[in-house]
This record gives C-alpha cells, structure tokens and sequence, in this order.
C-alpha cells in the first residue's frame, strides 16, 4: 500500500500537497538525510508524490528547449583503428560539443555489465547494510550519500550515489564492501587505461606531443562516482542530475540503456542516447581551463524517468581535494599574442574546493577567470 511520504521512516519530510507555509525545505532536509536510506529508501516506502524537497523549476520543464534537431548526433568514435582522423574527430567534438562516445575502447562488455550490475546490488542491498556506508566524510574509502550538495544547492536530485577514489592511492581495497570491491578495483585499473589513451589523443589534438597531458599529471586522480536513479512517480516534477558542468579534466561515463543525459548545444537539450558496449567522454572544467577554452566544458543533466532504476558509472579524472601543490594554468604552448591566458593558475584541490563550495550548477570555471586589471 502507498504511504504518504510525510511518514517515511518515521521521519516527517512535508508532501507535495501541503501549503506553502507548511514547508520549511532545511528541516525537510535534514530528516530526508536522517533517514541514510536516500532516494530508494523513499521509492521502497512506497510514495506515490514526491516530496516538496524534490521540486525542480519549471523552466528546467520547458518542451520548447529540447532539440527536435536530429542533424545533432553525439560523435560515436571507433578505437579500433587509430589514426589521423580518429584525432581530428576528438579535436572536433572536443571544440564544439565538448562530448563523444567511444567504441572499442579496450573494456570487454562483460565488465562494463559486471561493472553496472555492481550499482544495483550495492544500491538495492538491504536498506541496514547500505546504512552503514552513508556518510559525508570524504576521508571515507566508500562514501554512499544522496546529493553531495544536499545541504548547498538549490534543487535536490532524484539520485543516490557511491563514490570510491581510486587514484592517487588513499584506501586499502580490503576496506570496500565486498558487495562491489573486486569490480570497482578492476574497472578502475581499465578506466585508468582508457584515459592515459584519451590523453594521448587529446594531446595530440592539441596539436602537442601525445605525452603532454599525462606528464602534466592530467591522469594521476580518477574517482568512480557510481549514481542510482529510482524510478520517479511523477518525473516532470524533479530532476534526476541538475544541469552542471564537470569539475575534472575528463569524465569517461558508462551509462545503461535507459537514457536521460543531455547536453546543453546551441541553447536546446540534445539527448546523448545509449550506445551498447560504448563509453561516454566528457570535457571538464579544469581541461577547458588548461585549454583556455579551446576544449568546452559543456553543460549536462539528467532527467528523472518513470522507468528505472537507471544507473552510470562517472570515471572522474581529477585527484579533487587531495593535497597537492602542483599548479594548472593556460598550457603555454597554446597560447599567443592573439590567444591570451584567460585563467589564472589553481592547484587542482582549490579548484574542487570551489565546486564543492557551491553545489551542482554555478560555474566553477567563472571565478578562475583573470580580470581585465590582471592582464
Ligand atoms: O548519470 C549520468 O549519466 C551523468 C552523471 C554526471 O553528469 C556526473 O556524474 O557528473
Ligand atoms: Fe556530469
């Protein structure tokens, strides 16, 4: 039987059907995060409305602003055979929509599934196993939360997520849950594999030596970020990812085969449709800001879908808040006289400290930008 979800869990989180000034969304928050049972605990209790904490802006609703334009398809690039024009594709898709999907990149499927599957068991566990893992320390080997940004950002998402740093070395991976510790180490050590080739491939679209950005470290931190999306009883309402841009150099994105990510080109959301076996790469903030803009950091979301669970896998190459003096400006080489740094140089821990700060959807790049007075 459907319950209301001013009960779940004993916790009283206001449904959508009360007035206004019932609804006091810090509070509502707090008891939501209280449960540690995240979006999932909620779907498991059996709601039918979703709470008011959930509620996304209609502008982010608006039918007008999707791309009925079928001439813009996410480039679909084959690794079987690298060559020159391989290259040219990444650079073209890395200027313009700052998105491409892989094929052949060295993953067998069986791991890719091994990988998904992974998600779902840790997330569908019994809801007192998965408990235990719910934390906003990031000191954490495994850290199982929902919304990162919960208590910062201004709409809450229709997703909970797992996250596990797997570079530079923190956790001994015996500190894992067994329930997905031998796949999150192993798709880990691949996904390392696939990004020093991206790289090389972005390097050499650069028009720089194929070694460039591993030995400027662009490689040395990747984060497996592991998202769940519970089916949503009313999906117009909420969000399953606000619209953002990523904090890392890149994001190599495994997705299953419901869809619901979609790029922001040309003011219109363009859908990135699931691709069997492939590999989504993504261009992130800290590459647009190396690049000095020639690579875009594009902006994406997610939509909460009536069908679901829909998991991915974000492979987030950044080592993020891990101490580190190292610092990352416009690669001199790609600048001129007529190509002038915009951007100051950061360490990259500053650079994730500023994304955390804000949450979800402020622009992390903005406050990098030098002045007028500093050039
Ligand atoms: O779930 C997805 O497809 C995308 C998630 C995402 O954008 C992210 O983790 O940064
Ligand atoms: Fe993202």
């Amino acid at each position: 039987m459907a319950v209301a979800a001013s009960t779940v869990n004993g916790f009283s989180l206001t449904p959508v059907s009360k007035a206004d000034e019932n609804y006091h969304r810090p509070t509502d928050l707090k008891a939501f995060d209280d449960t540690k049972a995240g979006v999932k605990g909620l779907v498991d209790a059996g709601i039918t409305e979703i709470p008011r904490i959930f509620y996304s802006p209609p502008e982010n609703f608006n039918s007008d602003d999707v791309s009925s334009e079928t001439q813009i398809h996410i480039p679909v690039i084959d690794l079987e055979h690298i060559d020159k024009s391989t290259v040219d594709r990444v650079r073209e898709a890395s200027e313009k929509l700052g998105f491409f999907q892989l094929i052949n990149h060295g993953i067998p499927v069986d791991v890719l599934e091994e990988m998904k599957d992974a998600v779902r068991r840790f997330h569908e566990q019994e809801t007192e196993s998965r408990k235990q893992y719910y934390t906003r320390d990031l000191t954490m080997p495994l850290i199982y939360n929902s919304n990162f940004d919960l208590y910062s950002a201004a709409t809450t998402n229709w997703r909970d997520t797992f996250g596990y740093i797997s570079a530079p070395k923190l956790h001994n991976p015996a500190s894992l849950p067994e329930i997905c510790r031998d796949i999150l180490v192993d798709y880990s050590k691949r996904v390392m594999e696939v990004g020093k080739l991206l790289f090389e491939l972005l390097s050499e679209a650069l028009g720089l030596n194929p070694n460039y950005l591993n030995d400027i470290d662009c490689n040395e931190g990747l984060a497996l970020v592991c998202h769940y999306y519970p089916q949503c009883p009313q999906p117009n309402l909420a969000i399953g990812t606000s619209e953002h841009t990523d904090n890392d150099f890149i994001t190599v994105l495994l997705q299953d085969h419901i869809g619901g990510l979609q790029i922001r080109y040309e003011n219109k959301w363009v859908d990135v449709p699931p691709v069997a076996g492939a590999l989504v790469v993504n261009i992130g903030d800290l590459m647009q800001l190396i690049t000095n803009d020639k690579f875009k950091s594009v902006k994406h979301r997610v939509l909460a879908n009536k069908e679901g669970p829909r998991v991915s896998v974000a492979g987030v190459f950044s080592t993020l808040s891990f101490p580190t003096s190292k610092l990352y400006g416009p690669i001199k080489e790609l600048l001129s006289e007529d190509n002038p740094a915009i951007y100051r140089e950061t360490t990259v821990r500053d650079f994730s400290i500023q994304f955390r700060s804000v949450g979800l959807g402020t622009s992390t790049l903005q406050h990098f930008k030098l002045s007028e007075a500093d050039t």
